[in-house]
């Protein structure tokens, strides 16, 4: 579905940011990118999104073909049509809009009417947060709310490929958790992911394949469970870490299952 060659940037003269970074993605796959700061996580989506031109001075090498098209000449509005569509890192939902006219400013991928609806069901199902405060402006949501409301805003495109970067980002351990189970379930829905994270257990959980960034070059790709089982990722980026977070993240599934119940819920128990 997407396939990436010898993909090389540049921001400026000075600044290499990839040297040549191959990947690809299966229509049924999650693809976990991880990496440190500055190991060009964001470049490797900003070149597949075609936001990458955006940013002066940049220049890119190599080939990225989604479904055997090459992207690099197309525009953002173009790539997206084509069904790839990202939510770029810090949500930038739209402060003073409503949730609900977030949705909509996000359905220009979606061909008619019919089709932003189904879009904007399917959103509703996802997030039932964002039908309850569809009135309200995305600036009052909380940090999880917005980055649900910036997934679902991607949504509304009907992607086939959708490109997250940096979802945990700043959230609690349980929102992170219901974050990263919304992530299967597009998925299970039919839409393909590429997953960049700083936060490895959690892009580990959820992916299937992984490749690991470090400045500007794959340093390990495998699947998650070679990965999860690699020195080099448990040194680095679980630290010994993953136990003492996988029973934080159980503790935290557990209160909220504790909260959803006494509030008569049960969505989010499973
Ligand atoms: N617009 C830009 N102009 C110049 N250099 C840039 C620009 N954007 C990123 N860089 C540089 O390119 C390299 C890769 O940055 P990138 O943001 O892709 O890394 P990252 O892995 O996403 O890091 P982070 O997790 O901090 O966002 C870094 O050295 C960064 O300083």
């Amino acid at each position: 579905m997407l396939s990436i060659r010898d993909l090389r940037v540049r921001y400026g003269r000075s600044v290499a940011a990839l040297h040549g970074i191959d990947l690809d993605v299966s229509p049924d796959g999650v693809v976990a990118v991880l990496g440190s700061n500055g190991a060009g996580k964001s470049t490797l989506l900003r070149a597949i999104s075609g936001t990458l031109r955006m940013h002066r001075g940049s220049i890119a090498g190599g080939d990225i073909r989604y479904d055997g098209k090459p992207l690099g000449r197309l525009d953002p509005a173009a790539i997206v049509r084509l069904g790839v569509v990202g939510v770029p890192e810090g949500r930038q939902v739209f402060a003073r809009m409503t949730v609900d006219e977030n949705l909509r400013a996000g359905g220009i991928g979606a061909r008619s009417a019919d089709l932003r609806a189904a879009a904007r069901r399917r959103v509703h199902e996802l997030f039932p947060v964002l039908a309850e405060r569809a009135k309200q402006r995305a600036g009052l949501l909380s940090g999880g709310e917005q980055q649900m409301l910036a997934i679902g805003r991607a949504l509304m495109s009907g992607p086939k490929l959708l490109l997250l970067d940096e979802p945990s980002l700043g959230l609690a351990p349980q929102v992170v958790e219901r974050i990263g189970k919304i992530i299967r379930e597009i998925h299970a829905q039919g839409t393909a992911v590429v997953l960049v994270e700083q936060n490895a257990v959690m892009a580990l959980n959820v992916a299937d394949h992984a490749i690991v960034l470090e400045v500007g070059r794959v340093a390990l790709a495998g699947t998650t469970a070679e990965l999860a089982r690699s020195e080099d990722v448990q040194r680095l980026y679980l630290g010994g870490h993953a136990e003492s977070q996988a029973t934080a993240d159980a503790e935290a599934r557990d209160a909220e299952i504790r909260r959803a119940r006494s509030r008569g819920l049960t969505r989010w128990a499973g």
